[in-house]
């Protein structure tokens, strides 16, 4: 059975998801959505916006809906289907949230992730992050909630490039590739989007055995495979990152630590294939040991014994069922692994991956 697809928005207080929204909602490709628009504070007021474009518009009011309406939002998806079934409310076929500003975005994901029921009739199509180009940078220093949003992102959007410089909207999208390499990132003015141009920048994950991997890891945006250093890490801040030659900007944040510093994203790489058995506890151990701290994980792995790569995919301590491709994208048939975390460094997975391979290697 197919499932709804899922559209997060999220980003910073005013960064302008609600004039993207409104101005995706106003295009005929998505006449058939479901809104819902989590508010924080007694006086809604996006939705008001949003109602004027869309009848299946849904307010999750009083309480931010990371926290506590978590249990509302599953109710509220439920309830719209049912609606949708006993014809209270015309049938969509997709799903757009809106979360508050100051939502981090990861219980959500993990939401959709790890909730079985849940996961029966929808699937989390993408995420997307409105950054402000005003007050982008500071918002970056100060919360680590924006930090979660970007880092979170399968699409970044740069609203308001029309009241800065060219020059600060670089250094903004400098330190935005740097937390998220594998997230495309899209300056908008005003909201004018479509939802085509939208979804083209933000890949589905593989559905089934013939699914285009490689677009939807954005390996390359990681850059090339580095073979003794094994993997790239590209912490925005950290002296020991291999791209602080690229932040010799004239920049008036560069030399101090960034509050999202503790934010790193790298690949861990592997050449051999690895049994399916040191796969199993690798994965169990950091997701019990660190689950918390890893923001994001997906990659491909040449497990011994299979044709084709077999695709993981985690948030947090959650993990998609993994699923085995039919055949490679590339003649590349190495392991490699995107992460996303706080505070752990490429480094130590990558020593951990290896030692686990040559564990059950030996034994
Ligand atoms: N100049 C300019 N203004 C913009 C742009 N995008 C949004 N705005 C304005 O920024 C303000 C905030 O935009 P919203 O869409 O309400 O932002 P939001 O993220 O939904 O805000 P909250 O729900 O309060 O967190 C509004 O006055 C918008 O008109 C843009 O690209 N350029």
């Amino acid at each position: 059975m197919s499932t709804f697809p899922v559209t997060l928005i999220t980003g910073f207080l005013g960064s302008g998801k609600t004039t993207l929204l409104n101005n995706l909602l106003h295009d005929q490709q998505m006449a058939d959505t479901a809104v819902i628009i989590n508010e924080f504070g007694d006086v809604a007021i996006d939705h008001l916006l949003v109602e004027s474009a869309i009848e299946n518009a849904v307010v999750l009011q009083s309480g931010c809906i990371c926290c506590t309406v978590r249990g509302d939002l599953v109710d509220t998806l439920g309830d719209l289907v049912a609606k949708a079934e006993r014809g209270d409310i015309p049938r969509f076929s997709r799903i757009v949230i809106e979360t508050t500003g100051l939502a981090d975005p990861t219980s959500v994901v993990r939401l959709f992730a790890g909730e079985p029921l849940l996961a029966e009739t929808f699937h989390l199509r993408a995420v997307v992050t409105t950054v402000d180009a005003v007050n982008g940078m500071t918002q970056l220093d100060k919360f680590e909630e924006a930090a979660r949003q970007v880092a979170l992102a399968d699409v970044l959007i740069l609203t308001k490039t029309d009241l800065v410089e060219p020059q600060a909207t670089n250094v903004l999208r400098d330190r935005l590739h740097h937390l998220n390499p594998g997230a495309e990132i899209i300056p908008v003015v005003a909201g004018k989007l479509s939802p085509d141009d939208l979804f083209a920048h933000a890949p589905a994950a593989p559905s089934g055995p013939d699914g285009d991997v490689g677009r939807w890891l954005k390996l390359d945006a990681f850059g090339p495979r580095e073979p003794h250093r094994n993997g790239h890490d590209h912490a925005h801040g950290d002296a020991s990152s291999s791209h602080d030659d690229h932040h010799n900007h004239d920049d008036a944040h560069h030399g101090h630590l960034h509050h999202d510093a503790s934010i790193h994203s790298f690949t861990v790489t592997l050449d051999a294939p690895i049994e399916r058995d040191a796969l199993r506890g690798w994965l169990a151990s950091i997701l019990s040991l660190r689950g918390q701290d890893l923001l994001r994980m997906k990659g491909i792995v040449n497990v011994l014994g299979l044709d084709g790569p077999m695709v993981v995919h985690a948030v947090q301590d959650i993990v998609h069922p993994p699923m085995t491709l039919a055949a490679w994208p590339s003649d590349d048939h190495s392991t490699r692994i995107v992460f996303i975390t706080r505070n752990i460094s490429q480094p130590a997975l990558q020593r951990s991956l290896e030692a686990m391979a040559r564990e059950h290697r030996v034994s």
